[in-house]
């Protein structure tokens, strides 16, 4: 025996009150935007989900893709276009969203998670009724949709024979028309449709930052009257401002801690479910100890 074998067999070890404790819970991870760009770090965040359900927890991943979108809007000459934070969406650019989100970059993620001994399931908002769209205020930003009702019952023989389900943002209206959904909106409430232990959305930067451009000023923990001050106050702001609304609203329908974290830090996700202290941004109902 080396005293590699010695050292990995202890790791394990320790990892064990945290297997006992999240073993049959659900966790549901967003993966996209700048997490998503980086090749080397894709590996490691698809080895970090399969561990996680190689030890019994049941991760459900839910994926964006904003730059590859504007990836393919640019080759076909389409200006991508944004207001608040979401994109407007015009009959050709949902055409893109879907095939862009629904297609290549579900499937991507579907073979990665494979390709390191998973067994992953791609499946969309529209597959087995899971999302159901509405049109976000109005049309102002055309096919723009936000969550109007979760059906979460295609997930749960998924689950049960342990498959990963892996679900791109894209859903239907009562007209069956799809729509291009913010994949962080649909992580929070697939989340609390799960009542999940806990709801990880994986981004570029450490967490909420007291100062967006001051990398050090990191904020460990937050409630929920907290989150709500920080968007009104705009020290959070553009796309940290849907990531931390979608936590309020899981968190204030039972799921017990969102968590926003740095996808550019190496098994981030293993670091927040597996140690005491966490990494990133925990937000609460209200104020605890430790950071799990
Ligand atoms: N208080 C804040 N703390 C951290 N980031 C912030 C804050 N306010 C605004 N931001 C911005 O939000 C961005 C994260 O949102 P976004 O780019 O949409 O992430 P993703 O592409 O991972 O979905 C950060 O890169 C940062 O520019
Ligand atoms: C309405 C809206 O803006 N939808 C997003 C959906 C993808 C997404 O959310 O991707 P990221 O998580 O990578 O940003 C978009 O079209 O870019």
């Amino acid at each position: 025996m080396t005293s590699q074998d010695t050292l990995r067999v202890s790791v394990l070890s320790e990892a064990l009150p945290y297997i006992q404790r999240f073993a049959g819970r659900r966790v549901v991870v967003k993966y996209g935007g700048a997490a998503m760009v980086q090749a080397e770090l894709r590996d490691a965040v698809y080895r970090d989900v399969v561990l996680l359900a190689s030890v019994g927890v049941q991760p459900v991943v839910v994926h964006g893709g904003g730059p590859e979108i504007n990836d393919w809007l640019n080759r076909l000459q389409i200006e991508p276009e944004f207001r608040d934070g979401l994109r407007v969406t015009t009959p050709e650019t949902m055409d893109v969203v879907e095939m862009v989100l629904v297609g290549r970059v579900n499937k991507n993620i579907v073979n990665g998670l494979n390709q390191v001994g998973g067994r992953a399931v791609g499946l969309c908002g529209s597959d087995g009724s899971l999302v159901r769209a509405r049109t976000y205020a109005d049309g102002v930003n055309g096919l723009v949709g936000e969550v109007a009702a979760v059906d979460p019952a295609v997930l749960f023989p998924l689950l049960d024979a342990g498959y990963i389900p892996v679900i791109s943002s894209v859903a239907a209206d009562a007209e069956g028309q799809a729509h291009n959904i913010n994949a962080d909106t649909v992580a929070g409430e697939l989340a609390a449709a799960l009542q999940a232990e806990k709801l990880i959305l994986l981004t570029d930067t450490a967490g909420i930052l007291k100062d967006r451009h001051d990398p050090d000023s990191l904020i460990r923990q937050l409630t929920l009257a907290d989150a709500r001050q920080l968007i009104h106050d705009g020290v959070v702001a553009g796309g940290m401002t849907p990531k931390t609304e979608c936590c309020i609203r899981a968190l204030a329908q039972g799921v017990a801690a969102a968590h926003i974290v740095d996808g550019r830090v190496p098994h981030a996700l293993l670091l927040e479910v597996f140690t005491d202290s966490g990494i990133g941004t925990m937000v609460v109902g209200s104020q605890r100890g430790g950071h799990g």
